[in-house]
């Protein structure tokens, strides 16, 4: 039976794609995907493409054996603790950003727009403020230039976004990257197999001159 592995399609699977060919795992499927969403190329892993959020549900449910996900979401969903190996890609980092007009110290309870409210929500915790937070779904820096939010905490890579849309930092949350994250039972039933996907996706790292 093959290792099922539920891969982040877009960013993380742009870049996850090389490491796991380093790793000696055939993806001229997924290279050559159109819109299919299942690859059984490779003899040993089966891979299949979600969107972050669902990949804890199909590892969490027992249908898939790994799963290759950010930070961002492993935190925002409370669920840590499968993270088996730090794959070094998909980095960018959660910051509160905002107009030039935007005050730290207003006195009025700030509005917060975000992608991630339970990150959000531990931030402000962690600093002692209590703020109202406003779920959407993208294009978050939108929020303050429209006056949705008083300000956002969001994931910012290259910074562009932010510039093009005259925002500024105000305050630096963690650092994100891609995961490897595997299923409690996989672990013991496959224990051989993924302790040498890992050794594996280890030496592609330095092969590829990634640093975990
Ligand atoms: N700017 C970025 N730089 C690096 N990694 C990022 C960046 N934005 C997101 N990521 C990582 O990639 C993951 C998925 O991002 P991606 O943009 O492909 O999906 P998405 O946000 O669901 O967008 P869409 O709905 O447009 O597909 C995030 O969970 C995060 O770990
Ligand atoms: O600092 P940068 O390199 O500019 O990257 C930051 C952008 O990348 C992510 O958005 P994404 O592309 O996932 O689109 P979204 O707004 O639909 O979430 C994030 O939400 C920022 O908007």
């Amino acid at each position: 039976m093959a290792i099922k592995i539920a891969l982040t399609k877009g960013r993380v699977e742009e870049q996850v794609v090389p490491l796991l060919e380093a790793s000696g795992i055939d993806c001229s499927g997924i290279r050559n995907k159109g819109r299919r969403l299942i690859f059984d190329e490779d003899p040993v892993y089966e891979t299949i493409l979600v969107k972050g959020p669902d990949v804890l549900t199909y590892l969490n449910n027992g249908s898939v054996h790994l799963g290759i996900v950010g930070s961002d979401i492993l935190e925002e969903q409370n669920n840590t603790q499968y993270a088996m190996l730090d794959l070094g890609v998909g980095r960018c980092r959660f910051v509160l950003a905002s107009t030039s007009q935007f005050d730290p110290q207003q006195v009025r309870r700030k509005i917060i727009a975000t992608k991630y409210p339970n990150i959000t929500k531990r931030y402000f915790q962690s600093i002692g403020e209590d703020v109202e937070i406003i779920r959407i779904e993208g294009s978050v820096e939108l929020a303050p230039l429209i006056g949705l939010a008083d300000a956002i905490v969001d994931i910012t890579e290259t910074g562009t976004t932010l510039r093009e849309n005259n925002l500024h930092v105000y305050a630096e949350l963690q650092p994100v990257s891609t995961k490897l994250v595997v299923n409690r039972l996989a672990v013991k039933q496959y224990q051989t197999e993924i302790r040498t996907l890992i050794s594996n996706l280890k030496n592609a790292q330095t092969k590829l001159g990634v640093n975990a």
